[in-house]
């Protein structure tokens, strides 16, 4: 449903010179949403995100919001905030300084700036570190502060360049509960940049999925995970088999793929790696035209009925769960 406070792109394009980074990408946006920019590196994510910024001037096209056209106001003007990669803190300003940065630079006064500063650090858990100066946190730390200084200007749209990549693994899976819960208080859309799929699916209400500056396929984020409609697709988000069929290709998810006795199922082939995961086991054989496909058996099933490498198994799936493929 379109409400009145929706972020949309229209055609949006990027050409550096030569160059065609974002080509003529059109998607809108429900207030509210948690939407992930996923895709490998080079295929125009960041262009996109800072085109909304304000950062980068748009070659063609538009980005609404709220239903004005803000493709050429300055970034100040928008009604987004951006939250960088490196947190990009002043050194020489305190926490609550630095917080109240964009206060100060449009003349609100001392006190005001004080009290919605701290509101801001309240919201991310850092009241405590209000008067220390960015040398003296820790990056998870920093980067609560750069999400409150972000936050502080009341966006209706917060746009974040791959977060969460700084942090080691531990931490970055707590700082992702932490966005999530903070889009959910303040219910205002995210665009989240990311080149993790893993990061995508634990977040994203949305996912959108870039290659060659294009969108390749977008919509709900289960909704793309159980249906992907590109082999580009199925095997950039993982978990998925994309299987060459005489009457074309199909993905099937490897968690889908079930062991049959040899010389029944839907495929033929022999067992050429087993994988201990823990809860699973993945399980991989070589079928006909030189490919191979995974399949994932709960830790029980596998145990309750070994296989050995080099073994002939049969390999299949419920129909519902193969996609065609469109290339
Ligand atoms: N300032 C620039 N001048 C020229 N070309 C650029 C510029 N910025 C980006 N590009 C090119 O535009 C394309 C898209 O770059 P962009 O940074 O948007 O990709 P990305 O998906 O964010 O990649 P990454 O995940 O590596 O950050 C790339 O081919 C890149 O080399």
């Amino acid at each position: 449903m379109r409400n009145e406070l929706d972020l949309e792109f229209v055609g949006l394009t990027k050409r550096y010179g030569g160059t065609i980074a974002v080509d003529e990408i059109s998607y809108h946006f429900a207030t509210g949403t948690y939407a992930c920019l996923l895709g490998p590196s080079g295929c125009g994510k960041s262009s996109t995100l800072r085109m909304v910024a304000g950062h980068e001037s748009v070659t063609a096209g538009a980005v609404l919001l709220a239903g004005r056209d803000i493709s050429h106001l300055p970034p100040a003007r928008r009604g987004t905030a951006m939250m960088f990669q490196s947190y990009a803190l002043f050194p020489h300003l305190s926490v609550t300084d630095n917080v109240a940065f964009s206060l100060k630079m449009k003349g609100i006064d001392p006190a005001e700036r004080a009290r919605r500063a701290g509101e801001m650090l309240d919201l991310v858990d850092m009241s405590d570190f209000a008067a220390r100066f960015p040398a003296q946190l820790s990056g998870g730390q920093q980067q609560r502060v750069a999400l409150a200084r972000a936050l502080i200007t009341e966006p209706q749209v917060l746009l974040l360049d791959e977060p969460l990549s700084a942090l080691d693994p531990f931490l970055r899976v707590r700082m992702r509960a932490e966005l999530k819960r903070l889009q959910r208080e303040l219910g205002i859309t995210f665009i989240h940049v990311t080149h993790g799929q893993d990061e995508a699916l634990a977040l994203a209400d949305e996912i959108v999925v870039m290659n060659n500056a294009r969108i390749e396929q977008a919509g709900r984020t289960r909704d793309v995970f159980d249906a992907p409609r590109t082999s580009f697709v199925a095997r950039f988000l993982g978990s998925h088999n994309v299987i060459k069929l005489p009457d074309g290709e199909i993905a099937v998810r490897s968690d889908a793929l079930k062991l049959r006795a040899p010389d029944s199922g839907q495929l033929q082939g022999r067992i050429t790696n087993i994988e201990y995961q823990g809860t699973h086991v993945a399980l991989t054989a070589a079928i006909a035209g030189d490919q191979d496909v995974t399949a994932l058996l709960s830790d029980v099933d596998f145990f309750g009925a070994p296989k050995d490498l080099g073994e002939a198994v049969g390999l299949d799936w419920d129909r519902q769960a193969a996609h065609p493929l469109t290339a």
